[in-house]
């Protein structure tokens, strides 16, 4: 849901923010908006609702006991209602579970090669450098392009590694469903779109330079994902042959994910969403909007009132440390200078 007492403009420190056209009061919701694509971690499979979020754990209960089973490979939900929802939603065409159970499936062959084999696949990347340009990322993702699609990894990937492929999943899931015209449901209509997604800041060259080890993992994940996808879910090679769908979601993964929190306690990570339209809010370490989430969805409410033209703000990071600590964290974990007014003042 948009509100019209907003608009977005070119922020004077570089890029684009959401700026209020009128003055609004406090607590006002200003947007409400459902994740394009979305992991929950594995190891919460069973205690996260696969649909709303909801945590087992916050309602005294050890898992959740709703399941959707196939292929040996099980999603859970709260309440059948969710699974409904899910099923005719992101589980189109048995679509999401078939990706889920091949995810699994290719996971168990890279175990069974790792007792026989304990080498690593060689992949073409650059050396590591804070000098790496755009042309090299674009040789190196080429090269993997080039390999054998049924050639499997001699390694299996790590469990961050699974919980990115599974995210890509979800994406390529969701861009699949809406270029099929496959989308219909209430849900998919309201979510973003591949094109708004598209529209999002692009992340991979600087987060390629800050964290130059994670070309290898990405290039690895795109290899396991297109090898598990192509012979079980063939209806989704189109969004595989190349890398393209897989680059331009990891790109954006990068800088523009939310982290899906418990809802009480605030400090248990469930998994990362991306929610294209609350990706144009801002950092500042005076924050004036505070997100709220709301079984899927992220609601985003102002936290005082707010006068026509002003920048409206969330914090990325805890705002209690002081300024060199917040700095260290953002450079770190965004790769940006803040120039909010408190840090310019501190
Ligand atoms: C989630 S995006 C926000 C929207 C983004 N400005 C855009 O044009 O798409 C996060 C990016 O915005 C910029 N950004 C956000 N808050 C900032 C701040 N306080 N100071 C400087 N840059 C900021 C950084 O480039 C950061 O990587």
């Amino acid at each position: 849901m948009a509100n019209s007492c907003f608009e977005q403009r070119t922020t004077a420190y570089g890029g684009r923010g959401l700026f209020t056209t009128t003055l609004i009061p406090k607590d006002t919701l200003l947007l409400t908006t459902l994740p394009y694509a979305s992991v929950v971690y594995r190891r919460y499979r069973k205690e996260v609702c696969a649909q709303c979020f909801s945590y087992a754990y916050e309602f005294n209960r050890n898992n959740w006991k709703v399941k959707h089973d196939f292929d040996g490979t099980a999603s859970y939900f709260c309440t059948e209602s969710c699974k409904d929802v899910w099923q005719s939603t992101m589980n189109v065409d048995n679509l999401m579970a078939m990706a889920n159970a091949a995810l699994d499936r290719q996971e168990r062959i890279g175990q069974k090669l790792r007792r026989v084999n304990d080498s690593r696949t060689a992949l073409s990347v650059p050396e590591p450098t804070t000098a790496i340009t755009n042309a090299e990322i674009d040789s190196a993702w080429k090269e993997a392009e080039g390999r054998s699609i049924s050639q499997v990894l001699k390694d299996p990937l790590d469990e961050l590694e699974l919980d990115t492929a599974r995210f890509l999943a979800s994406g390529i899931v969701r861009r699949h469903l809406e270029a099929t015209g496959t989308n219909s449901s209430p849900e998919n209509c309201t979510a973003d779109t591949w094109s708004s997604f598209l529209q999002l800041q692009d992340n991979e060259l600087v987060y390629t330079r800050a964290k130059p080890y994670a070309l290898a993992s990405h290039l690895r994940v795109y290899l396991f994902l297109r090898s598990a996808l192509w012979f079980y879910v063939p209806i989704l090679r189109p969004l595989l042959e190349t890398s393209g769908t897989v680059r331009a979601l990891l790109a954006r993964d990068q800088g523009n994910a939310f982290g899906i929190f418990e809802i009480e306690g605030d400090s248990e990570m469930l998994g990362y969403a991306v929610y294209n339209s609350g990706s144009y809010f801002n950092h500042d370490c005076s924050p004036n909007v505070r997100k709220d989430r709301q079984g899927r969805s992220m609601a985003f409410y102002t936290s005082r009132e707010i006068q026509p033209n002003e920048e409206l703000c969330i914090n990325y990071i805890d705002i209690e440390d002081d300024a060199s600590a917040r700095q260290e964290a953002l450079a770190q974990n965004w790769f940006f200078d803040c120039a909010c007014v408190r840090c310019g003042l501190e």
